[in-house]
């Protein structure tokens, strides 16, 4: 073909070409279409199946959920646009999820995808693979792991417990007004982690419920991930190009949660240079920093890693234990078999000579639980890890691929693709946990020595497993327990009748309209 037939054939060329484009793009959609449409999932021509994971964006676990029980499987691809390319794999299916997070870790990182998303964590653990990765847990485990940080956690979760919570419950049920119990554990939640992140007392939660400019950016950049997760990239990233919708209100959140933290440092700085002695995390981390002989002591710009791996923590940590509490509270306020129990535990380990003669728990209002009451609370330990099995604070985890594998349960991965593991779905599976899995159940965790059964871990995730474990599993329980014990034993938490609870879209597993309780005083 000469370069002149090509010239004068141009503009029949330039009609003919979008044609078989079009043809082309019409019988693949028809094939995806009928190759893959089902009653539990559409594929459309064209749009894969975006448009129904756009419909269901605002209830993303419960779908997922809906699906895997309607395909009888625990592992379904979801096909984007076929131009440009977007494919997902969503599985609940417990080896394969052992397998991407532990077995064959390597291959699975968090990837760029993820890192684009949750850009406001910057250079902290979140955001972090490979070997920067292995520096900043090493580090994060030294200091989860130390006696002072337990001790830190034990005593401070205490304090917010005695001096801020009970009050404000106290107040509550004195006025006789109802309320939103998740504002309630979203407060305290606040209060606890930043004490022991940054050894501060804020009191966020109290009688005045005042406003926190820090825990709002919180909220605010949270809202504004979510989006991020529902919609095709160019469309945030237009949206974040020309600063406005949630992308606006994400910077302005951005931005003020640094400038809270900066400020943060800079006096827990002045603290450590005037002699004040403090374990919390923020110090530990300065002292580090500092020292030529640590494990992050090469690393580049250490300011805005200090900065953002505080950042961290403190998503970490805050609406993990405000979803783990909420959703707690919920559950055993519907099921007072479950309440008896407790209370039936809590009223033996507050009635032990021991304790009696120490503290006199038994005659006086209100009764405060300390460490080692907690340590011997098997059942209600047992009812927190039934709680979040039904309800994980992180209902999903996203892993990209290094290289072409093959799960488990036979599903092919390559790279490319994105996987999401659907933590919420595991737990409510009939053949992962037996007919009675939607049922809230924490004698399920307890084996008939009374002891805790641990072995449940191969389906259990919702702490992850493997190497990228939650580092916070501990003091979350330490912190959940504290809270309950004291709630539970001195008031009697209704929720008022009519009061509708659904899950709210969010990166955590939130109530869409909150718990609306009424509180009463309660003597044992
Ligand atoms: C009920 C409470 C909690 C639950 C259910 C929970 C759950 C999880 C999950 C699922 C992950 C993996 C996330 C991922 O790979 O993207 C994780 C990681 C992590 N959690 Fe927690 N968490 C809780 C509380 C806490 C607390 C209180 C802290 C600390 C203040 C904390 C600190 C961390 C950190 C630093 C990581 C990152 C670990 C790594 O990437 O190596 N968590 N957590």
């Amino acid at each position: 073909m000469d370069t002149e037939y090509i010239i004068s054939s141009c503009p029949s060329t330039l009609k003919v070409f979008p044609a078989i484009f079009c043809i082309f793009l019409g019988l693949f959609s028809l094939q995806l279409y009928f190759r893959n449409t089902s009653k539990a999932i559409t594929y459309w021509i064209f749009f894969g199946t975006i448009p129904s994971l756009v419909w269901n964006s605002n209830r993303l676990s419960e779908w997922f959920s809906e699906v895997f029980g309607l395909l009888g499987k625990d592992s379904f691809y979801l096909d984007g646009p076929v131009f440009p390319k977007l494919r997902y794999l969503v599985t609940c299916h417990p080896q394969n999820i052992e397998y991407i997070l532990k077995t064959n870790f390597n291959n699975f990182p968090k990837g760029e995808d993820f890192r684009e998303v949750f850009d406001i964590l910057g250079d902290g653990i979140f955001n972090a693979d490979s070997d920067r990765w292995r520096l900043q847990r090493k580090m994060a485990h030294a200091g989860f792991a130390s006696r002072e940080f337990k001790t830190l956690v034990s005593n401070t979760s205490q304090k917010v417990v005695e001096e801020q919570l009970v009050p404000f419950l106290a107040h509550v049920a004195e006025q006789g007004f109802s309320v939103d119990f998740q504002n309630v554990c979203s407060r305290i939640a606040f209060d606890i982690t930043v004490s022991v992140i940054f050894g501060r007392y804020e009191n966020y939660l109290s009688i005045e419920l005042p406003s926190h400019e820090l825990a709002e950016a919180g909220d605010d950049a949270q809202e504004a991930i979510l989006y991020r997760h529902t919609q095709p990239k160019f469309l945030w990233k237009l949206m974040r190009m020309i600063g406005i919708g949630t992308e606006k209100k994400l910077k302005k959140a951005h931005k003020s949660a640094q400038k809270f933290i900066e400020d943060y440092i800079t006096q827990k700085r002045n603290d450590l240079l005037a002699g004040v002695t403090t374990y919390d995390l923020l110090s530990t981390y300065i002292k580090a920093l500092e020292d030529e002989t640590s494990v992050v002591s090469s690393l580049p710009k250490k300011d805005i890693f200090l900065r953002d791996e505080m950042i961290n923590f403190w998503v970490a940590g805050r609406d993990t234990i405000t979803s783990g509490l909420t959703w707690f509270f919920w559950l055993v306020s519907k099921t007072p078999a479950v309440e008896t129990k407790i209370l039936e535990e809590l009223k033996l380990v507050s009635s032990s000579s021991n304790r009696e003669q120490e503290t006199g728990c038994t005659d006086k209002w209100p009764c405060i639980f300390d460490t080692e009451d907690l340590k011997g609370l098997v059942y209600l330990h047992a009812a927190f890890c039934e709680s979040l099995r039904l309800y994980p604070p992180l209902p999903f985890n996203r892993k990209s691929v290094v290289e072409k594998d093959q799960l488990p349960d036979g599903s092919k991965v390559t790279p490319g693709l994105e996987i999401i593991l659907s933590f919420y779905s595991v737990g409510r599976m009939p053949w992962i946990w037996g007919e009675d899995c939607l049922e809230f159940k924490p004698e399920r965790w307890i084996a008939e020595n009374g002891k805790l059964i641990t072995e449940p871990t191969s389906k259990y995730f919702p702490f992850n497993i493997g190497p990228r474990t939650c580092v916070g599993k501990d003091i979350s329980f330490t912190q959940m327990k504290s809270v309950a014990a004291a709630v539970l034993f001195n008031f009697h938490v209704e929720v008022v009748k009519g009061h509708h609870v659904c899950v709210k879209p969010y990166v955590n597993l939130h109530m869409k309209n909150g718990l609306k309780v009424n509180i009463k005083k309660r003597s044992m």
